[in-house]
C-alpha cells in the first residue's frame, strides 16, 4: 500500500514508548490515521532480531529466541542493529578512556538489544535487554509532577503487562501485551546463586518487582512469553498486532526523522530521509509527511533533542550559530542525560555446571541440540531464556555505609535514606560468561553482573550535586543541521570520584555471593582487579582437581607464564567463608579495574525533561514542548529524574500515559485489551506474518 502523504499523528521514532503510542492510538480509534517512522529497520521476519516471529524452518538460527540476544551486541562495524554513541569528551577519572552507549537502531528497539527492545540482553537492547524490573514507587513520586505519582501510574503498568508469574503482589496486570515470566528452563546455578544471597544477608522473595522491595533476591523475570519461548517485544505487541487487522496504521522503517516542520509555532508534520545517505551524489532528500492532529516526538533520550534541535526548539543561541530558525528557546534540550554503571566479573564454575558456554563458543552439536530441544518445546527450552535467572537488589548495610565514604553518604543521606523503596545496586548472576569465547581459557564461566543506581556523576539533577559537581551533568547536542552528521556527546559518565565507592561496595559484595556458591571453583584472573600477587585478597584460579577435569589428558596443566599458576582452593562443600578483607593497596586495584571497566548500563534518560520551563524543562506535565503547539515528547527523554531500574518497562510505561494523554486530548478511548499479540505456535506452512491469535485456532 503506498503510504499517505498526510496523516492524524506521526509518531517519530518506534522505540518502546513509540510503539505503544501508535499502536494504541491507531487500535483505540480505526478512522485514525497513524504514521510510525522509524530510523532502524522493521523486526518483523528479521532472523537476528531476538523476539520476532519467523517462521521456525527456515534457519538453525531463526530468532525470536532469547538465548541468542548477545549477537545483536557485537561492534563490529557490520551490525547495523545497534547506533554505537562514544562520548566526545574522555573521562577524567577512567585514565582518559572514553565511554560507549549502545542504543538500539531496530523497530521495538530493544532492546537492540533493552528496545530497544528486541536488542535486549539477550533479547533487546543489550544482552540485558531481557530483563524485567521496574522503578521504585519513590522514582514516580519524585517526578514531583500532576498524574504521575506511582498511584496514578499503577493502572497503566497493569496495562501493559501480561504477568505470567506466580505472585502475591497486586501490582501486575494479567491481560496486557507484553509477556512476562522467567522464561524457559532455570539454570540450577540460579538457585545456587539465591542460596548465596541468602547467606551474605539478601532474602529470597517471590516478587521484588512490585514496586516497594528494596534488599532481597528473586527467580529473575524477562521479557519472556512463557507459553511460546519467544522475546516479548513492543513492535509485535503493539504494532504488528494492530497492522494485522486493521489498516490505519502505516509503519515506515529504515527512515530517519531530520526534523519536525512548523506552521509558525504550530507543528504540522516531519520531514524525514533514508538511513543510509548513500544516493544522490550525498545530498540531503528530504520526504515530508504531514500530520493534520498531533507530531509525537519518540526517537528516545539520544535521538529526540538532536530531532528537536534541527527543528528549531533548543538553546537559542546554540541554534542560531548553525542558522537554525528558533521555534522555541529552550536550553533544557539535550541537557540533564543520566544512565546506570555496569560492571561484570567472571567466575569458574564447576564442569558439571549447565552453563551456555559451549552454545556460545559455538560448539555445534550443543547448538544443534539447544536448537532442537526448542523445536520441540520451546516452552521450556533452554533457549528461552538468556540465562540470567536469579538476581537481587539490595542496599548497604550501616557498616558498609561508613566504609563507603563521606562522599557517598552524601548522596545516601540525601536521596536514598529516607525512601526505603529504592535500592543501591542490581545483581545478577549470568551462566555462562558475557565475554569473548576467544579470550576465554576452556571450562564453564558464571558472570556476576552489577548495575548501579546509587551514583553521584549520573544522578545528578539534585541540587546538591548540581553544585558540587557542576562538570559532571551529562549532554548531547547536534553538530550541523544534517541529520547524518554524529552529535557532541557528554554522558558525564565516572565525572565524580565518589562513584567509585559504591561500584567497589557492588564488587565485593558479588563476589561474596560467588564464593559461597556450592558451584564456585575459583575467579577468573583477567577479569578480575590486579591485586598485589601477596595479598590474601588476590583473585585465585581455578583448582588443580577442576582444571584436569577440562583437558584429562592435557600435560601442561597448573602451569603458568613460566611458573605455577594460583590455584584455588579444592572445593569443599562444607567450609564456613568468611569475608575478604581487603587493604587500601586492595582498594586502589579495584578502583583501577572500575577505571578500565566500568560502563553504562544503556538506562539512558533525561535530555528533555518534564519540568518547570524555568528551570530548564523542555515539556510540561501532558507532554507539550513548552512553546510549541501539537508537539509532544513521548520517551524517556522525558525523565526529569534518575529511576533505579532497568528502564524498558519505564520505557513502555511512559508510553502508555502518553497514548492516555493524546486520547484524552483527541476524545477517544484506549481499548483494553490491546490487538491479539501474533503468537506462536505457528502451524507449518502458514506464513508466520499472518498469525494472529485467534487464526492459530482456525488453521
Ligand atoms: C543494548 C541494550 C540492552 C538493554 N537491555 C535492557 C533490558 O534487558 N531490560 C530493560 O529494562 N531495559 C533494557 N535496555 C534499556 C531500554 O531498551 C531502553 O530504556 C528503552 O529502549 C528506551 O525506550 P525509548 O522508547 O525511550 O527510546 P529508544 O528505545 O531509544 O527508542 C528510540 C527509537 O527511535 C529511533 N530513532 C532515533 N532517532 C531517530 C530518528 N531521527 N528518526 C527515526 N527514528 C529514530 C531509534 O532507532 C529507536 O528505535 C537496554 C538498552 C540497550 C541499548
Amino acid at each position: 500500500m503506498v503510504h499517505p502523504q498526510e496523516v492524524d499523528i506521526i509518531v517519530a521514532g518506534g522505540g518502546p514508548a513509540g510503539c505503544v503510542v501508535a499502536g494504541r492510538l491507531a487500535y483505540a480509534d480505526p478512522t485514525l490515521k497513524v504514521m510510525l517512522i522509524e530510523g532502524g529497520a522493521n523486526n518483523r521476519d528479521d532472523p537476528w532480531a531476538s523476539g520476532i516471529l519467523r517462521g521456525m524452518h527456515s534457519s538453525p538460527f531463526t530468532l525470536h529466541r532469547p538465548g541468542i540476544y548477545v549477537k545483536n551486541m557485537q561492534n563490529d562495524g557490520i551490525n547495523d542493529k545497534a547506533t554505537f554513541y562514544t562520548d566526545t569528551v574522555a573521562s577524567s577519572h577512567l585514565r582518559g578512556r572514553k565511554s560507549i552507549v549502545p542504543c538500539a537502531n531496530i523497530l521495538g528497539k530493544e532492546h537492540i538489544f533493552e528496545d530497544s527492545s528486541v536488542i535486549q540482553l539477550f533479547a533487546c537492547s543489550r544482552w540485558w535487554k531481557q530483563m524485567y524490573t521496574r522503578a521504585s514507587a519513590s522514582d514516580w513520586d519524585d517526578f514531583k509532577t500532576e498524574g504521575w505519582t506511582a498511584k496514578d501510574l499503577l493502572p497503566l503498568m497493569k496495562r501493559l503487562e501480561n504477568y505470567q508469574k506466580p505472585s502475591n503482589s497486586d501490582t501486575h496486570g494479567y491481560d496486557g501485551p507484553i509477556a512476562i515470566s522467567n522464561g524457559g528452563t532455570i539454570t540450577a546455578l540460579a538457585q545456587d546463586f539465591l542460596r548465596a544471597s541468602d547467606a551474605v544477608q539478601a532474602p529470597f522473595s517471590d516478587d521484588i518487582q512490585d514496586l516497594n522491595t528494596s534488599h532481597a533476591s528473586e527467580i529473575r523475570v524477562k521479557y519472556i512469553n512463557r507459553d511460546t519461548g519467544r522475546r516479548s517485544d513492543a513492535a509485535t505487541a503493539y504494532v504488528h498486532s494492530v497492522m494485522d487487522v486493521q489498516t490505519n496504521l502505516f509503519l515506515r522503517t529504515n527512515a530517519r526523522v531530520s526534523r519536525v516542520i512548523f506552521e509558525g509555532d504550530k507543528a504540522v508534520g516531519v520531514a524525514y530521509v533514508p538511513a543510509r545517505n548513500r544516493g544522490h551524489a550525498g545530498q540531503i532528500m528530504e520526504t515530508i509527511v504531514k500530520a493534520r492532529k498531533y507530531v509525537v516526538v519518540s526517537s528516545g533520550t539520544l535521538g529526540t533533542p538532536q530531532i528537536l534541535e534541527r527543528s528549531g526548539v533548543g538553546n537559542a543561541e546554540r541554534l542560531q550559530k548553525m542558522n537554525i530558525k528558533v521555534v522555541s528557546d529552550l536550553p533544557g534540550v539535550g541537557e540533564n542525560y543520566q544512565d546506570h554503571y555496569t560492571t561484570i566479573s567472571l567466575y569458574r564454575v564447576s564442569n558439571e555446571s549447565a552453563t551456555s558456554d559451549d552454545f556460545l563458543r559455538g560448539d555445534k552439536e550443543v547448538q544443534k541440540e539447544l536448537f532442537q530441544e526448542w523445536e520441540v518445546s520451546p516452552e521450556k527450552a533452554r533457549l528461552s531464556s538468556n540465562a540470567i535467572d536469579a538476581g537481587f537488589k539490595i542496599r548497604p548495610t550501616e557498616a558498609e555505609l561508613k566504609e563507603m565514604g563521606p562522599e557517598f553518604n552524601q548522596l545516601w543521606d540525601t536521596y536514598f535514606k529516607d525512601k526505603p523503596d529504592k535500592p543501591v545496586m542490581f545483581g545478577a548472576i549470568v551462566s555462562g560468561a558475557y565475554a569473548d569465547h576467544t579470550l576465554l581459557p576452556p571450562g564453564k564461566y558464571i558472570t556476576m553482573y552489577v548495575l548501579l543506581f546509587g551514583s553521584s556523576s549520573l544522578q545528578r539533577n539534585y541540587r546538591f550535586q548540581y553544585l558540587e559537581y557542576p562538570a559532571s551533568r551529562g549532554q548531547i547536542h547536534i553538530r550541523s543541521t544534517s541529520p547524518y552528521v554524529e552529535p557532541e556527546f557528554d554522558s558525564g559518565f565516572m565525572n565524580n570520584k565518589a562513584d567509585f565507592a559504591p561500584i567497589r561496595w557492588s564488587y565485593k559484595k558479588t563476589r561474596e555471593v560467588a564464593r559461597r556458591m556450592d558451584a564456585f571453583r575459583g575467579e577468573l584472573t583477567s577479569h578480575h582487579p590486579r591485586f598485589h600477587p601477596a595479598s590474601p585478597a588476590a583473585a585465585k584460579d581455578i583448582d588443580i582437581q577442576t582444571a584436569k577435569g577440562i583437558l584429562p589428558n592435557a600435560f601442561t596443566v597448573g602451569i603458568h607464564m613460566g611458573t605455577w599458576h594460583k590455584s584455588g582452593e579444592i572445593y569443599d562443600a562444607s567450609k564456613v567463608h568468611k569475608d575478604i578483607e581487603y587493604s587500601e593497596e586492595d582498594d586502589k586495584a579495584i578502583d583501577e579495574w572500575i577505571a578500565d571497566h566500568v560502563e553504562t548500563t544503556w538506562h539512558s534518560l533525561g535530555t528533555c525533561a518534564m519540568k518547570p520551563r524555568e528551570e530548564g524543562g523542555v515539556v510540561d506535565g501532558r507532554l507539550n514542548v513548552f512553546g510549541t503547539k501539537n508537539l509532544k515528547c513521548i520517551d524517556l527523554s522525558i525523565c526529569p529524574d534518575n529511576l533505579g531500574t532497568n528502564t524498558y518497562s519505564s520505557a513502555l510505561l511512559v508510553g502508555e500515559k502518553g497514548a492516555q494523554i493524546l486520547a484524552e486530548d483527541l476524545g477517544i478511548k484506549i481499548k483494553t485489551p490491546h490487538a491479539p499479540v501474533p503468537c506462536a505456535p505457528i502451524p507449518k506452512g502458514v506464513p508466520t506474518t499472518q498469525m494472529v491469535k485467534n487464526a492459530v485456532t482456525q488453521v
